[in-house]
């Protein structure tokens, strides 16, 4: 972050300054593993029988769990329909200019996007609803799809996918339960249709042919895809692992704890969410250290299980905070869109081929 942009942070506290750059430690970059490529040729396999792909990522890391991978595939396709589902949005900070600042970077990329909470039925309803409206497009142009509206389920690991399929279907569950007269009706999970692979993806039938509609609606479940370390770096890495979206045991229990604090620090918690602000009555620290002591619940408990058991709780249930520092910055001082493109470029002609044997092995999983 640069000075004139830090600025802006700094705390009414006297003499407290919060740190405007983390350090770099020494760390894993990438949580890439060998099914994840296994499933990305899957998924380039499956892509032109889909109608559109839904990217879910958490909102507190909009950068972070952001995958280029799936715009690369997306775009390959003649771009495709892809629809940006935010997750965790019962999590999420009440704040109308971080609302405004996303707003304007999926403009400038022509992305459309839903905030939700995916255990709430009516968040889910809406998104079927979007789904049923752009299937109805499709139809009006004379459209009979006899595989179904398909839309292809992806994203980073541990944003919610699962949940908010589970939730689709359960919503599915009730009208089909009444509308067969209280009799269950087990909901379709077909894999057997041409060039659907049963074994590695499930195709979950989420609504069905009605008066209106002669197509099916299906959501294709995928396993969730890092980002190769080529594409990664420690920010990136450390708001994933604040997400849960890498093993937990990847990175230093410390380091995650101290990027919690110097996000916790660069967004005032100290002054706005007192009482969310580790040893609430003491002044704000930047040292990490200090803080684990503060957190102790006795003498006995060491560093690393208090940075743990610490850091879990912000991950489960941390409310009002943005784990990306970029996304703290106004539209002028990060672009978005260059990051995205600067992205891209980077990933290339990324070529799955002969991976495998370059992942095995190799632990820090770089390519
Ligand atoms: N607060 C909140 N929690 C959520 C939301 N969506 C999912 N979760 C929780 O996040 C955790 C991970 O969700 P999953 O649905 O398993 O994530 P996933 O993307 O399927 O994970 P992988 O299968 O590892 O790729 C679970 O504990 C969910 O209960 C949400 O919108 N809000």
């Amino acid at each position: 972050m640069n000075v004139s942009a830090a600025k802006r942070f700094t705390s009414n506290v006297p003499s407290f300054i919060p740190r405007y750059k983390f350090p770099k430690y020494n760390m894993a970059l990438t949580d890439f593993k060998g099914h994840q490529l296994k499933a990305l040729r899957k998924f380039e396999r499956l892509v032109p029988q889909m109608n559109m792909i839904i990217e879910l990522r958490d909102i507190r890391a909009p950068i972070s769990t952001r995958n280029v991978i799936f715009d690369r595939i997306a775009r390959k396709e003649h771009n495709m329909l892809k629809l940006v589902v935010y997750t965790r949005k019962d999590l999420m900070p009440r704040n109308k200019t971080y609302v405004d600042r996303l707003m304007q970077w999926h403009e400038e990329l022509g992305e459309k996007f839903v905030l939700l909470d995916c255990r709430d039925k009516t968040d889910v309803k809406n998104l079927l609803k979007i789904l049923e409206w752009q299937n109805y497009e499709l139809e009006k142009e004379g459209g009979y799809l006899p595989m179904g509206y398909r839309a292809l389920i992806t994203g980073m690991p541990n944003v919610g996918k699962s949940t908010l399929i589970n939730s689709l279907r359960a919503i599915f569950d009730e009208h089909d339960r009444d509308n067969t007269g209280g009799k269950r009706k087990k909901v379709a999970r077909t894999g057997a249709e041409a060039g659907v692979t049963r074994s590695t993806s499930e195709v979950i039938r989420v609504a069905s042919r009605t008066a209106e509609s002669k197509n099916e609606i299906y959501l294709i479940d995928t396993p969730g895809i890092s980002v190769p370390g080529r594409i990664s770096d420690h920010n990136r890495m450390l708001g994933l692992a604040l997400c849960g979206s890498v093993k937990n045991n990847l990175i230093d229990p410390i380091f995650q704890a101290d990027y919690l604090l110097y996000l916790m620090n660069l967004q005032n918690f100290y002054e706005r969410k007192k009482e969310l602000y580790p040893g609430s009555n003491d002044s704000p620290t930047n040292d990490i250290y200090e803080v684990l002591a503060r957190l102790q619940v006795n003498k006995g408990q060491n560093e690393k299980s208090v940075a743990i058991e610490w850091t879990n709780k912000w991950r489960l249930q941390g409310k009002g905070i943005i784990f990306d520092p970029e996304a703290l910055l106004s539209n002028d001082e990060f672009s978005y869109k260059k990051y995205v493109d600067s992205q891209l470029e980077k990933l290339g002609g990324l070529s799955y081929e002969g991976l495998s044997d370059r992942l095995r092995g190799n632990p820090n999983q770089i390519f």
